[in-house]
């Protein structure tokens, strides 16, 4: 699956991954009276009203983008509906052609492990049967429990197949008060890299590893480091956009063969009609304008590559 991913970066040109984390408030009035009219002021209208939204954003943009990235909190929060409309959204996404990366940050005790995994990632064994549950192409994985937290899940993906983003450098403000901790003189995050870029080495794509990380854009110097310290994981950047990462610094997150990295932006895309550049068009036309930050996204981010000598 990374080099599938890998191939559809280099096909659309966009190292992008739009994160599909429908809250109610970025969601047009005409979409959500449309599901309370259907189902009321319910959690199903709820659920119908988030996946009608992000259908209309896949249908606007999936010829320009190699991923998307559900968070599963967002649908979570509506209970068993809003996790049908997240099963529903990874389906739709996987038939247009999309990977999709699994927002679940999962990781505990091995044997618990082992079940998210298989949920998410792998298949469950039923009687005589097996069935695949969420069934999502990459997940993202919390590795603070230790190795027998993340194993479980790199031998999910090793059968299947699939890969995993692992936390390393997280995008949120106060990410530092544990992961740059000093450990053995080393900060925590650098730790952790060296163990994702281990267990990395022992499964290798074509080019790459299908055990990637997560650092986020709004460090950059700590993404500059890791990228040396990891030279063949992937690496999932989120917290461009809304949190304040910015393209010219994302240019050290990549590798000198312009791959490396996926930028995520959520918000950024999914809420563009809120934002003043995207005014015009509307809650109408939400998606045209999904469409166009995405466009502008791919510019921004391939000018920041050019300058930076890595395309
Ligand atoms: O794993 C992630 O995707 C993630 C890691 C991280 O360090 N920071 C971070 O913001 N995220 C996720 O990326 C998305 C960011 O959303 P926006 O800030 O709206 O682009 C959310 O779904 C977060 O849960």
């Amino acid at each position: 699956m990374i080099q599938q991913l890998i191939n559809k970066i280099q096909k659309t040109e966009a190292p992008i991954v739009v994160g599909l984390d429908p809250m109610l408030d970025y969601i047009p009035e005409q979409i959500k009276e449309k599901a309370y009219k259907e189902k009321g002021e319910t959690l199903a209208g709820a659920a119908e009203a988030i996946w009608q939204f992000n259908k209309g954003i896949v249908d606007a943009t999936y010829d320009l983008i190699p991923a998307v990235k559900p968070q599963i909190a967002m649908y979570e929060q509506f209970g068993i509906e809003g996790l049908i409309a997240y099963k529903k959204t990874i389906e739709y996404c996987k038939e247009k052609g999309l990977v999709v990366i699994g927002d679940i940050k999962r990781g505990d005790i091995g044997s618990t492990s082992a079940a998210y995994a298989v949920g998410h990632l792998g298949k469950v064994t039923v009687g005589k049967n097996t069935y695949k549950g969420f069934d999502e192409d990459f997940a993202t994985v919390n590795p603070y429990l230790g190795s027998d937290g993340v194993k479980p899940f790199i031998d999910v993906c090793k059968e299947e197949k699939k890969g995993l983003f692992i936390l390393v450098k997280t995008s949120n403000p106060s990410s530092g008060e544990i992961q740059d901790k000093l450990v053995d003189g080393k900060p925590l995050y650098e730790l952790i890299g060296e163990m994702v870029s281990e267990w990395g080495r022992e499964h290798m794509g074509d080019s790459y590893s299908y055990i990637g990380a997560v650092v986020g854009a709004t460090y950059p110097e700590m993404g500059k480091i890791l990228r040396k310290l990891m030279p063949k994981t992937y690496i999932l950047v989120p917290g461009y956009g809304a949190q304040g990462g910015k393209a010219e610094d994302l240019v050290d997150y990549f590798n000198k063969d312009g791959l490396g990295a996926i930028v995520s932006s959520s918000r950024g895309i999914i809420a563009a009609y809120k934002a003043k550049n995207y005014e015009k068009f509307g809650p109408e036309a939400y998606a045209d304008a999904s469409r166009q930050a995405v466009i502008d996204m791919r510019e921004e981010i391939n000018t920041a590559l050019v300058k930076g000598g890595i395309k």
